[in-house]
C-alpha cells in the first residue's frame, strides 16, 4: 500500500526537554491511524510537527497529499454564525460550499446559531466540516471525541468511518482504547520519546496477550500469580496446592484488558 506520511528520525525538544527522540513512522494511504500515549507523551507535538505548525529539531517528514486539520483547542469568534464560518472558510479556500458534506455532518441543523451557542459536539462537527473544506486526502484529528456524550461519539465515529470509505487517510489522537479498537486500522504508542509499539490491535494483543494473572482462593487465603505460559503455570500451581493439602475454592484467570496492555506499554513497563 502507498504511503501517505513518512516520518524518519524525528527529534523535537522544548529547551532541554526531549519530547520526540528519533521517531520513524509510516502511515499508509487510506488507513485510520491512532497516536496513543499517556498525558504529555508528545502526541500533540508530533501531530503539530507533521501538520507543519511546529518546528522540529531534526529528521524528515514527507506528506503525500492535501492536508486538513482539526485542532484540539480550535476556536472561532463567539458571535460568528456556523454558516458564516463555513462560507468564510470556503472563500479562503476558493471552493464552493459542499452541501452534501455539510448535511452529512449535521451542520445545516444549526447553521444560524452563533459559535458561542453551540454545544461541544456541534463545535467539533463544525471544525471537522472546516477541516474537510479543501477536500483533503489526509485528515488530522486531535482527540476528536474528547468531551462528547455517547451519541456525539457514535455519530462522529460513523463520520470517520465514512471518510475512510471515501478513501481519506485519517490520523487521530485518542485516550479511548475502545474508540481505537472500533475505528483504527493501526496505532503507534508513544512512550519516553519513542514509539514503544506500532501495529494493529490484533498485533498488540498478540504482543501482550500471553501475560495472564491467576488468582487462586483457598480456605487459608488468596494467591496471585503472573504467567506467560498459562498451561504450565496452572498445572504446577494445582500440583503444589494438592501437595500442600489445600482445598481450592476458586480460580480466576485474567488475560488483562486492552486498556491494561496499553498502559503497560505506554508507561514503558
Ligand atoms: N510549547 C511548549 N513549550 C514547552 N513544553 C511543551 C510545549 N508544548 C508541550 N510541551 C511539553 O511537551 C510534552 C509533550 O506535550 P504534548 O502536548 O505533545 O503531549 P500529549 O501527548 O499531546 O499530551 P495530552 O495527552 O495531555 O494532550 C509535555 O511534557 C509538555 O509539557
Amino acid at each position: 500500500m502507498n504511503e501517505a506520511i513518512k516520518i524518519s528520525s524525528l527529534k523535537k525538544s522544548y529547551g532541554t526537554h526531549l519530547v520526540l527522540n528519533g521517531l520513524d513512522i509510516c502511515v499508509r494511504q487510506g488507513e485510520v491511524f491512532a497516536l496513543l500515549g499517556v498525558n504529555g507523551a508528545g502526541k500533540t507535538t508530533l501531530l503539530e510537527c507533521i501538520e507543519g505548525l511546529r518546528k522540529y529539531d531534526s529528521g524528515n517528514i514527507a506528506i503525500i497529499g492535501k492536508v486538513g486539520i482539526q485542532l484540539q483547542s480550535a476556536s472561532l469568534p463567539g458571535h460568528m454564525k456556523a454558516l458564516e464560518a463555513v462560507k468564510l472558510f470556503a472563500k479562503w479556500n476558493k471552493v464552493a460550499l459542499d452541501n452534501t458534506m455539510l448535511g452529512a455532518l449535521g451542520i445545516l441543523d444549526f447553521s444560524q446559531k452563533q459559535y458561542y451557542q453551540l454545544s461541544t459536539g456541534q463545535k467539533r462537527r463544525l471544525h471537522l466540516a472546516l477541516a474537510l473544506m479543501r477536500n483533503p486526502d489526509i485528515l488530522f484529528l486531535d482527540e476528536p471525541t474528547a468531551g462528547l456524550d455517547v451519541e456525539g461519539r457514535v455519530s462522529l465515529h460513523e463520520q470517520i468511518r465514512q471518510l475512510k470509505e471515501a478513501g481519506k487517510t485519517i490520523i487521530l489522537t485518542s485516550h479511548d482504547m475502545a474508540e481505537v479498537e472500533n475505528l483504527c486500522d493501526r496505532m503507534a504508542i508513544l512512550s519516553g520519546g519513542r514509539i514503544s509499539f506500532i501495529g494493529t490491535i490484533k498485533q498488540l494483543n498478540e504482543t501482550v496477550g500471553k501475560h495472564y494473572t491467576i488468582t487462586i482462593q483457598t480456605e487459608s487465603g488468596t494467591g496471585k500469580y503472573a504467567s506467560d505460559n498459562i498451561g504450565e503455570t496452572l498445572l504446577a500451581l494445582l500440583t503444589e496446592y494438592r501437595e500442600k493439602g489445600e482445598t481450592i475454592l476458586d480460580i480466576q484467570i485474567d488475560r488483562g484488558s486492552l486498556e491494561q496492555h496499553f498502559m503497560k506499554i505506554a508507561k514503558g513497563e
